[in-house]
This record gives C-alpha cells, structure tokens and sequence, in this order.
C-alpha cells in the first residue's frame, strides 16, 4: 500500500502510528478530516492478520466517522483508531494509559470512544491520562457504553426502511436476519422482539447466540448461511464490507438496516443493491446513534436530549429516501452528499481561528 498516495487520494489529514514495548500497544491513529471540527471516532481492537489490513480498516472507518458525524449534524470530524491485538488475550492497564498518553499528545485534534473490541473500563483507563475521550463511566457524569443507543438508533432507521420497502414501520411479523449479536445487536433484538418481530441470528461466537436464542427465541443459522435467510430485513452487525460480489446473489431481504461500519466493500455494491430495489439504509447514517450519544457529553450530557437526536435518524433515512427517489441515485451517493455538502457548506462560512478543538469541550 502507498499510504501517501492513498492519503492524498481521499484527502486524509493524519495518520499516526503508537508503539509502546511495556505494554504491547500498536495502535493506529487516523484523522480524516477536521473541517468541523475535532475528529472523534472509536477504538477498534481486533487481531488483524497484517499491519496493512490494520492500517486500511483505520483509514477507512476514520473517512467513515466525518461522514457519519457531518450527516448527523454534530461540529466534529472524523477520526479512528485501531489497536492490533486480541481484546480476549492482549489487554492490560498499561496498554490503554500509554494510549491515553498518545491521544493527549494531540492536544484535542482526536477524541476517542468504544467500539469492536473496547469497552467503558477501557474508556476509563484512557481517561486516567486524557479528557479527549467519551463514552467513560456514567460515574464521571459521562454517557457510558453508546451501545444500546446506537441500537435504538438503528431500530428506529430500520422502521424508516421498513416503511419504505414495505408501505408501513410496523416490524411487527417481519423477519429480520441479523449477522454478529454483540453488544449493538443484542439490544437491537430486544427492540425487535418487543415489537413483534421473528429472529434469525449468526455469530462467530457461539455465546453470544445462545443468549439471544434464549431472551428473545431467535432461531439460529450458521454464519455462511445468514446472508440468503428468508427473511425480509437483513441487519448486519458484525464487521464490513460484507455486501460484496459473494454476498449480493444471495440476498432475499428486501432492506438492510445493520449497525456495521463500512457495510458496502465498494460502491459499486451499493450501485448494484440499489438497482436490485433493495432499500438500503446507509451504514454511517442509522448507526449514528453512539455518536449522537457520546457528542452529548461535550455539551455536558443529557440522556434524553441526546435520544431525542437519535430518534431523528428515522426522518434522516426518510429523506435520504426521497432524495434518493427524486434524483434517482442509490442511497448511499444521497448521504455522501448531505455529507459533503454540509462540510463545504461549513469550511465556507467557518472562520480559521475557531479550528481548535478546546472550545468546544470546555465542560471537562
Ligand atoms: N458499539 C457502537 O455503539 C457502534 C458500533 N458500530 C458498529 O457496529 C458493529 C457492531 O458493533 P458492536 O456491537 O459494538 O461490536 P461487538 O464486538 O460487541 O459485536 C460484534 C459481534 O459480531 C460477531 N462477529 C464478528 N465476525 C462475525 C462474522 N463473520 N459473522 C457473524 N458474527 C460475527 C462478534 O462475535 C460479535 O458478537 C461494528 O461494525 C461497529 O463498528 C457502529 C456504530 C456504533
Ligand atoms: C462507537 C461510537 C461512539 C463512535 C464510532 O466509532 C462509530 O460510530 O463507529
């Protein structure tokens, strides 16, 4: 891979490697894109077989996060991280403070949060060395795991492609085929459950699936199989790029609305499911509920105030439908425009001098 090349192909700011021999950290910082403000995006830890594919997954879930925070209307841009490692295994108090001690080096430009692999106490281990991080202990006036309002966001965007698809929101009766049960899904299903929804589920990990198996009867497939499942609603949540050339022929789900990160392997996989009438609900919007969440607490956070932002990501799929519809463009080129067009709209009108991210978490 030439990094630079690649850098300059998709106009990334930053990217900065974190080596600490103690504690075993490789961790990959990258920044997308400050234009609105500071990058905030999760951690990642997840045992990649090579530093490219670690470096590649950093690159793409930061360009992921500007989208994703520019289309939820939050003034921040877009960054990631990766930690290579076995979050079962690898893990130690060090390891997270070093880290820590990286992120405070860069004075704000990057604030973290959960994601695969990471969790509140690791959070919180951060938080021993930095404030630009979200997503700590409710203890700290903090908003916690943003797990189960990422969940509630994807529910609600669900129901916005439901009713595209379908005609109406109700879930109830509809079978929803959902890939990984991890901590976004579980609460997901909870949602679904309650509404009336059939479960089918897959997972990598087999514990994982029993509990969903025994709170909510969702029936189990094997994780190959999920993909051509009878069921009207496919929710991926579990990790990219697994709409892809394997994938699409399989499909009998007349929407996906998932929680995953980078859903499309390429465009043209959302170019073809568009052409297929599939209604998709772009990846970045309905799974801005964590984000929503944790960019609360820069404001000094609000648990309601921030649901309330989240159950807005039904009108936001709504609309993507429409404009989708209107100019006749699959869904995801509509939110990359709602995208880019906010972030244009903004390094316009927006002043150099406000370029720092310190103004805006003045309440820690
Ligand atoms: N946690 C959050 O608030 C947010 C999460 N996301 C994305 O949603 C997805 C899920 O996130 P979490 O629930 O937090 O992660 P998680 O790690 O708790 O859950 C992921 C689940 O997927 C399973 N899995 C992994 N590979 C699989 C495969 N090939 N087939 C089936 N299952 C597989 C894992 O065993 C795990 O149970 C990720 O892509 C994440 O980036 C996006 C926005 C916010
Ligand atoms: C988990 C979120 C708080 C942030 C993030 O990294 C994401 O939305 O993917």
């Amino acid at each position: 891979m030439e990094i630079f090349k690649y850098m300059e192909t998709y106009d990334y700011e930053q990217l900065v490697f974190c080596q600490d021999k103690t504690s075993g950290l490789k961790a990959i910082i990258a920044i997308h894109d400050t234009t609105l403000g500071p990058a905030l995006g999760g951690t990642r830890m997840w045992n990649y077989a090579t530093e490219e594919e670690a470096i590649e997954d950093a690159l793409r879930l930061a360009k992921g996060m500007t989208y994703k925070n520019a289309a939820a209307g939050l003034n921040l841009g877009g960054g990631k991280t990766v930690i290579i490692g076995d979050p079962l295994k690898d893990k130690n108090e060090e390891m997270f403070r070093a880290f820590g001690r990286f992120i405070q080096g860069l004075n704000g430009r990057y604030i973290t949060a959960e994601d695969v692999g990471t969790t509140v106490a690791d959070m919180d281990l951060i938080h021993e060395e930095t404030n630009y991080v979200t997503g700590i202990s409710e203890a700290f006036g903090s908003s916690g795991n943003p797990s189960p309002v990422t969940a509630y966001g994807v529910y609600v965007g669900m129901k916005a492609a439901a009713k595209e698809a379908f005609g109406t929101d109700s879930l109830e009766g509809k079978t929803v085929a959902v890939q990984g049960v991890g901590n976004v899904a579980y609460t997901l299903c909870e949602y679904l459950h309650k509404e009336g929804a059939k479960l089918i589920v897959a997972d990598i990990n087999q514990a994982s699936v029993d509990r969903a198996v025994n709170a909510f009867g969702a029936v189990q497939v094997s994780v190959d199989e999920i993909y051509s499942q009878d069921a009207d609603i496919f929710a991926p949540c579990a990790l990219g790029a697994i709409i892809n050339d394997n994938t699409i022929p399989q499909l009998k789900a007349k929407v996906i609305a998932g929680s995953a990160n980078n859903q499309l392997r390429d465009t043209k996989h959302g170019d073809l499911i568009h052409e297929m009438g599939i209604a998709y609900a772009p990846d970045y919007v309905i799974n801005s509920g964590g984000v929503i969440n944790v960019a609360d607490e820069l404001y000094g956070y609000n648990h309601d105030r921030a649901m309330n932002r989240v159950a807005t990501i039904y009108d936001k799929i709504e609309r993507i439908f429409e404009i989708s519809k209107r100019d006749g463009i699959p869904t995801y080129v509509a939110a990359d425009r709602l995208a880019e067009e906010r972030i244009a709209r903004v390094s316009k009108s927006r002043s150099q001098f406000l370029q720092n991210g310190k103004h805006i978490i003045t309440g820690r």
